[in-house]
Formats: C-alpha cells, sequence, structure tokens
C-alpha cells in the first residue's frame, strides 16, 4: 500500500480548486480553471483588501473614483462600426497622452499589479473591470455582475477618449463610437461623475486657482446621485459644470443637452442605481469582436457549502482508476474540518464553509472521480454532490505535483524564499522526462505597462525521493509567487499535461536552510 503517496495530493488539490455544493441554479461544471478562478477573484480575492474601511479616501479623491476612470478610459478606444478596441488593457501604453493624464492611472496599474490578480486565464483587462465593480459596490453602488475572458491588448489603441474642451457634437460621437447614444452618454457621465473630482494640477485650464488642488464633483464621495441634485439645484460646484473655464465646461453640455430630461429622471435614487448599474456593466463588457466573455456571476458557486447547516457532516467519496466504486483499501473520508468563509464586501450577504478533507489513496489502485455526500443529520435524506452526475473526474492520474514531499524553502542567511516542487510521474527514471511553466503575476516592471512572469523549467530526477509504487519523482524551484502552472511529463513515450495548476490549492511544509 503507497499510503501517503502522490494522489492524497490529486484528492486534495483538486476538491480546493473546484469541488462545489451551492444551493443555487448555476450551471458551473467542474473542472472549469476560468470560472473557478473567477469566482474566486470576485467573492473573496485580493482586490477587496483595497476596501476594508469602505469607499477608500486616497490623494483628495478615493480609489474607487481612480478604479472606475481607468475603467472607462481604457474602454474608450472602442469602435462598434467596425468592432475594434474596448476594455482590453491598451490603457497600460496610453498613459503618456494628455486624455489619461492623472496621478489615478498609474497608481490603479500598480494596485492592480500588487494585487498579483492576474492569472493565465484572468489578464489585466479582466483585472481592470473588476476592480470597477468592486470599486462601485465599496462606495455604496449597485452590484454589478461579471464576466471575465477579456483579451489584453499588446498595444495602444486610437486616441477617443473625450476631454473637456471638446464641443458637444464631438462628444456624442465618441460616445457613440463607443455603443452609447445621447441619453446614455448623459447618465454615463453623471454615474462616472458620482465621486472624484478635478485635479488643479492636471487641468490647470480648468481649476485656475492653484490653491484650489482638487474640487470634487459633488458634496459626497458615494456612489450616490447628489452629483444630479446638486446640478440641477444649482448648488454644484462641479467645475465641469461652473467652472470659470466656459470651454471646458462638459458636463453642464452633457446633462443639459436634452433639456435635463434624463438628469431628472436620475434624481430617483433607485432609477439613479439601476440605470448606473446597467450602463457601467456594459462599460466594462464592451470588449473587442470576437472576445467572448463567460457567463455573467453574481453568487459564489465554486467550492462552497452555501448556508450550511450546523450539524452537517460531509464525505467524500472516490472511485478507483478502473471505475470500480469503491477499491479494496478503502473509498471514503469524512471532512476533517471546516472555516467559514470570510467573503468581501461584494457577497458579504452570503454565509458559507469550506470543508477540508485529508484522504489516503493507494497508489496503484489510483482514482478516477471524487464526489461529496452532505448529511445534515436531521432525518433528511443526504444531499449528493457529484457535478451534475458525472463526478469530479480526475482526468489523468500520472503526473502531479506531491504536496506531501513539496517544500517552501526559507534560506535563512539570505531570507530568500522559494517552493521546491516534487512532481510525481508515473514511470521509470530511463524513459521519463519532466518540465513546468510557472506563471508568476508578480511583475517585474516598476512602472507600467505590468507584465507578468512565464517561466519553463526542466525538472530533475529527484534523488532523495526513490521510485514508489509505480512512480518516479523530479524536482525544480519556482518562486512563492507563482500561482498557476502546467506540468508537462513523457513517460514511455506517452505525453501527460495538467494545465493551470491552482498553486494556491497547495500548502507545503516550510522548512528553513
Ligand atoms: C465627456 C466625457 C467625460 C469627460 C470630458 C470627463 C472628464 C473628466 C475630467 C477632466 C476629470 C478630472 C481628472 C483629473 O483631474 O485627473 C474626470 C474625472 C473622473 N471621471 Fe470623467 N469625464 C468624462 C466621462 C466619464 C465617464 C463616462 C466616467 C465613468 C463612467 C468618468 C469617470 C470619472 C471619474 C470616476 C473621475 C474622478 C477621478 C478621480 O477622482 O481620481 N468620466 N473626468
Amino acid at each position: 500500500m503507497l499510503s501517503r503517496v502522490p494522489l492524497i495530493q490529486a484528492v486534495t488539490a483538486a476538491y480546493a480548486v473546484g469541488a462545489s455544493y451551492a444551493q443555487s441554479t448555476s450551471t458551473f461544471h467542474w473542472p472549469n480553471a476560468q470560472l473557478s478562478y473567477v469566482d474566486q477573484q470576485l467573492f473573496e480575492g485580493n482586490l477587496h483588501f483595497f476596501f476594508l474601511s469602505g469607499c477608500t479616501p486616497r490623494d483628495d479623491t478615493t480609489i474607487s473614483a481612480q478604479w472606475l476612470r481607468i475603467a472607462y478610459h481604457d474602454m474608450s478606444t472602442h469602435n462598434v462600426d467596425d468592432g475594434s478596441g474596448g476594455l482590453d488593457a491598451s490603457i497600460q501604453f496610453e498613459l503618456d497622452r494628455p486624455q489619461n493624464v492623472g496621478e489615478g492611472m498609474a497608481q490603479s496599474l500598480s494596485d492592480f499589479s500588487s494585487a498579483q490578480t492576474v492569472a493565465p486565464m484572468f489578464g489585466t483587462a479582466d483585472t481592470i473591470a473588476l476592480g470597477a465593480v468592486i470599486a462601485v459596490q465599496a462606495c455604496g453602488g449597485p452590484f454589478i455582475p461579471f464576466r471575465a475572458g477579456r483579451v489584453d491588448a499588446s498595444e495602444a489603441g486610437p486616441p477617443t477618449v473625450p476631454q473637456p474642451q471638446q464641443d458637444l457634437a464631438t462628444h456624442t460621437e465618441l460616445f457613440r463610437q463607443q455603443g452609447f447614444n445621447a441619453t446614455e452618454m448623459i447618465a454615463l457621465v453623471a454615474c462616472g461623475h458620482t465621486f472624484g473630482g478635478v485635479r488643479q494640477v492636471d487641468f490647470p485650464q480648468i481649476i485656475t486657482d492653484p490653491e484650489d488642488t482638487f474640487v470634487d464633483f459633488d458634496t459626497t464621495p458615494a456612489f450616490d446621485n447628489t452629483i444630479v441634485s446638486q446640478y440641477l439645484q444649482n448648488t454644484t460646484e462641479n467645475v465641469l459644470v461652473v467652472g470659470p473655464n466656459i470651454t471646458t465646461r462638459s458636463d453642464l453640455r452633457i446633462f443639459s443637452s436634452d433639456g435635463n430630461e434624463t438628469m431628472q429622471s436620475l434624481l430617483n435614487p433607485d432609477t439613479f442605481t439601476q440605470t448606473c448599474g446597467d450602463l457601467i456593466e456594459r462599460m466594462i463588457n464592451t470588449v473587442p469582436n470576437g472576445v467572448n466573455l463567460t457567463q455573467a456571476i453574481s453568487e459564489p458557486f465554486d467550492y462552497l457549502v452555501l448556508n450550511p447547516s450546523p450539524n452537517a457532516t460531509l464525505t467524500l467519496l472516490w472511485a478507483d482508476r478502473q471505475g470500480s466504486f469503491c477499491p479494496s483499501t478503502g473509498c471514503s473520508v469524512e471532512s476533517s474540518g471546516a472555516q467559514q468563509i470570510g467573503f468581501n464586501i461584494v457577497s458579504a450577504q452570503f454565509t458559507a464553509k469550506r470543508y477540508n478533507f485529508n484522504a489516503t489513496i493507494n497508489g496503484a489502485t489510483s482514482i478516477s472521480k471524487f464526489w461529496f455526500e452532505i448529511n445534515n443529520n436531521d432525518g433528511s435524506d443526504p444531499i449528493t454532490v457529484d457535478n451534475g452526475g458525472d463526478g469530479f473526474v480526475i482526468e489523468q492520474d500520472s503526473v502531479f505535483i506531491d504536496n506531501s514531499r513539496s517544500e517552501t524553502v526559507l534560506l535563512t542567511a539570505s531570507f530568500q524564499q522559494f517552493d521546491r516542487l516534487v512532481v510525481a510521474v508515473r514511470g521509470d527514471a530511463t524513459s521519463s522526462t519532466a518540465s513546468i511553466t510557472t506563471f508568476d503575476p508578480k511583475s517585474t516592471d516598476t512602472a507600467p505597462p505590468f507584465f507578468p512572469v512565464f517561466t519553463t523549467v526542466n525538472l530533475i530526477l529527484d534523488e532523495t525521493n526513490p521510485p514508489d509504487n509505480g512512480f518516479i519523482f523530479f524536482t525544480g524551484n519556482v518562486t512563492t509567487t507563482t500561482n498557476f502552472l502546467n506540468i508537462s511529463a513523457t513517460s514511455d513515450g506517452e505525453t501527460y499535461t495538467q494545465t493551470n495548476f491552482d498553486m494556491g490549492a497547495v500548502d507545503f511544509l516550510p522548512v528553513d536552510l
């Protein structure tokens, strides 16, 4: 019996990356690395750490205002006439344009890079869009269902961000190109200018008094319709409405362009919230033709037990590699503990638990699929959670990371840290090779554009771990910030791959050297 063998890892990791039980109508089918990751980033990800104190102030404005503005400017390159441009992170290459002036731009991109949110299936464009969703909600705005799948541009788009000195006809045409009609233009500008304001150093032609370093669009930092009411009551101090320079009163020209009809309708707070939610959702989903976004996600669905019964017992069950239900060595284990999920502001209305399992799987009989049973211990029938009837299928059991043999190494002399991976390969040393390609979201760039780092490492045979029950072991070092990796191994002429292995799902033993 190969007790602590590598396949324990396959189960715990596989569970962590996707097994789920949610009392929702979600169509999620495991495995789906992209949707799993989106779910995690939306409801538990790093971006919400910027808003632990709510609508967080920064540099006279709020982080939310900076993040929403960059999303709009990035998306402004869209042209409905030929389907080009949209929210594609091309802003990373457009920061030297006067239309993108403002320290909030580079600062926001630096926020996104430091949050290390990007992944092989989730780029900077998706991060900018997610940032807008979280930013709006952090300041009391509506929840905007989120889709992923944007494709990052590798160069700048056209310079089509509206500028305050342009006339109404130019603005109307630019918004039409971006996919918004004249009424939607009025509302979208009001929604965008609900928070934040204008900085004197960026726009000295708008704020002529150097003493006025920053002028807010309205008197509340919140995502609310004060921008509208103060405009209609003539109490506004928005410099794009009442500033000394008539040429740059772009909000005044836009807001009044239909005789204030749209602004009057936005006086109703519910209409404001609903309209802004819909328009900002359309804004962040504006992408170049040919880019397909995922389904919209509005509630957590992945690897959670939602609204758990306090007395529930959860059991993990599996079938061996032949598909037999129960190998002689056993095929089920009860959960070894559970943690309450610390949801973020986007999902604070949910309660859910994540259960851990520690299964020992025989290396020879192995595993082909697993599933769960939830017993609420209240006399009701146990609930089977089996991925829509298919079970959670282990696509291949010939190559995987061995959790129990891998280590996180701290070099005490230099305080350097790295992960020493041990990869198990079914085969023998003479006919096997293995390599990994790692994805490290932590950019080595210090200013935008920020690029993640891909590295391919050929693994070497691990002399410290001798062959065990048909498996041999390879090893290689990777950065501790690596969030995903692909493993490829050749054994006896066959190639096995595991793609998008989630390093967040494993927990290596720490060792000091
Ligand atoms: C004709 C269209 C628009 C014009 C001319 C315009 C112009 C401006 C200007 C001049 C600023 C000041 C920036 C600075 O001082 O650095 C600003 C800020 C801002 N804009 Fe717009 N804008 C327009 C549309 C929009 C839209 C559609 C949105 C989002 C939906 C938006 C969101 C913001 C936000 C959130 C800020 C505040 C940024 C901060 O406080 O850091 N804008 N806008």
